[in-house]
């Protein structure tokens, strides 16, 4: 796998820095998740696939100490927290650098390491509405709208922070130096989004809000709901696609206001609603399916796994408990991700073999473990 090899320390954190763990881990890594101890009550972290979990308290003198001796002997580390606070646990990047001067620092927060928020709490929405992009989100006289927390937490973050830590440790083959990559999910979210300001000169965004080719203003670029129910994607951009998507309608184009008529858009998706809540979604994938009309059905989290294309390439996979998810992407031809089959781990479950495995001795696991500075987890054996 890519990234066989590379050990990397996780510190647990919310959505974000979980995600990364994770396809790092997905793409060969050794992940090892550092969850508070004491336990909280619950594992927030449902992204746990192919990680391991060692519960140590870096409040503790001899907690963040063992911290630094992880960190002596690994490639990467992921903290989560707002800024300021890796540094007053005495673990800020000038003292894990100096000790391992090869390590990849990572710091995946909401609005950098240094400006007037740095310090300050945020979620997803939060970070989307900072960077612009969320003033670009939502239908025609209603309020901008935040898509679930997938932009800001996760694209403009665990998987920008990902990109970041891959990037310096390709740039460490050649000056064998490590770095600090300061991930901020304000910028990571601008950042994916070049597209919106890129294309200002465009045309593209010159109508407010929800009145846009691609922002539900255009009728040939929406979802429509059919008579199940059900909905159906419509993305025909392209002269060439819009025809056959008109035909699919049982409409005449000849007939029919210009494609770009941006003042027949509201009465267009008007008629186009009508014909599409006349048929079932089966009913409208038979009519479309095959043809370059650019319509999909929109399908349930349950239902994409079914997908004949979906099952084609084994897009989605199940683990050891049947729960599905998505297969990790991108699909390298020589080495593939492999997703671990196994159930996220339990919060301190594999404690003392990580501590082994780093040359803490037994005795000096045994103090730390007397000092409740560590926790064991060890799931009763399925009898
Ligand atoms: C699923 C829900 C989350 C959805 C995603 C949401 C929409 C997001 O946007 S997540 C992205 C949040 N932002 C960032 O990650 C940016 C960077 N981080 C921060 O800005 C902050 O961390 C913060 C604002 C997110 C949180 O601030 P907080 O003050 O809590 O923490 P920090 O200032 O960073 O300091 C960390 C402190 O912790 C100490 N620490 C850390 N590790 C250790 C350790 N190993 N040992 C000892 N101490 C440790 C560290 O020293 C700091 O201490 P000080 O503060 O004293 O300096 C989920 C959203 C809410 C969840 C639910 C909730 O948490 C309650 C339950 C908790 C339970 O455990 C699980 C179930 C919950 C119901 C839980 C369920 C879900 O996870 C949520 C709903």
């Amino acid at each position: 796998m890519a990234l066989r090899g590379v050990r990397v320390l996780e510190l647990a954190g919310l959505a974000p820095s979980p995600l990364c763990g994770m396809i790092l881990a997905d793409f060969g890594a050794q992940v090892v998740r550092v969850d508070r101890c004491p336990r909280s009550a619950m594992n927030a972290d449902v992204q746990g696939r192919g990680k391991r979990s060692l519960a140590l308290d870096l409040k503790q003198g001899p907690g963040a100490a063992a911290l630094r001796r992880l960190c002596r002997g690994a490639d990467v580390l992921v903290e989560p927290f707002r800024h300021g606070v890796m540094e007053k646990l005495g673990l800020g990047p000038k003292v894990l650098l100096k000790e391992n001067p090869k390590l990849i620092y990572a710091r995946l927060t909401g609005f950098g390491q240094s400006g007037k928020y740095a310090k300050s709490a945020g979620h997803d929405i939060n970070y989307l509405a900072l960077s612009g992009v969320l003033s670009k989100l939502g239908r025609k006289d209603e309020n901008p709208y935040a898509p679930v927390n997938l932009l800001a937490d996760f694209a403009g973050g665990g998987v920008m922070c990902a990109m970041g830590i891959i990037m310096a440790l390709y740039e460490r083959t050649k000056s064998g130096k490590g770095q600090v990559v300061d991930a901020s999910m304000v910028e990571g979210a601008a950042y994916l989004s070049s597209f919106l300001w890129k294309s200002q000169n465009l045309g593209l965004w010159n109508r407010l809000r929800g009145e846009n080719l691609l922002d539900s203003g255009a009728p040939f670029y929406e979802t429509y709901k059919t008579l199940d129910g059900k909905f159906m994607a419509v993305g025909a951009i392209e002269p060439q696609f819009y025809e056959q998507l008109v035909k699919g309608l049982g409409l005449d184009s000849d007939k029919l206001p210009n494609q770009l008529s941006f003042s027949d858009w509201p009465e267009m998706k008007k008629m186009f609603a009508a014909i599409f809540s006349k048929k079932t979604q089966a009913e409208w994938c038979r009519i479309f399916d095959g043809i370059d009309a650019c319509v999909t059905p929109v399908l349930s989290l349950d239902e994409v796994a079914l997908h004949e294309h979906n099952k084609e390439r084994s897009s989605f996979i199940k683990n050891d408990q049947e729960e599905i998810s998505p297969r990790p992407s991108p699909l390298l031809s020589r080495t593939p991700a492999t997703p671990s089959p196994r159930r996220d781990p339990f919060i301190g479950e594999h404690t003392e073999e990580i501590l082994l495995e780093f040359g803490f001795t037994k005795e000096e696991i045994a103090k730390l473990h007397s000092e409740k500075v560590i926790e064991f987890n060890k799931p009763k054996a399925n009898l």
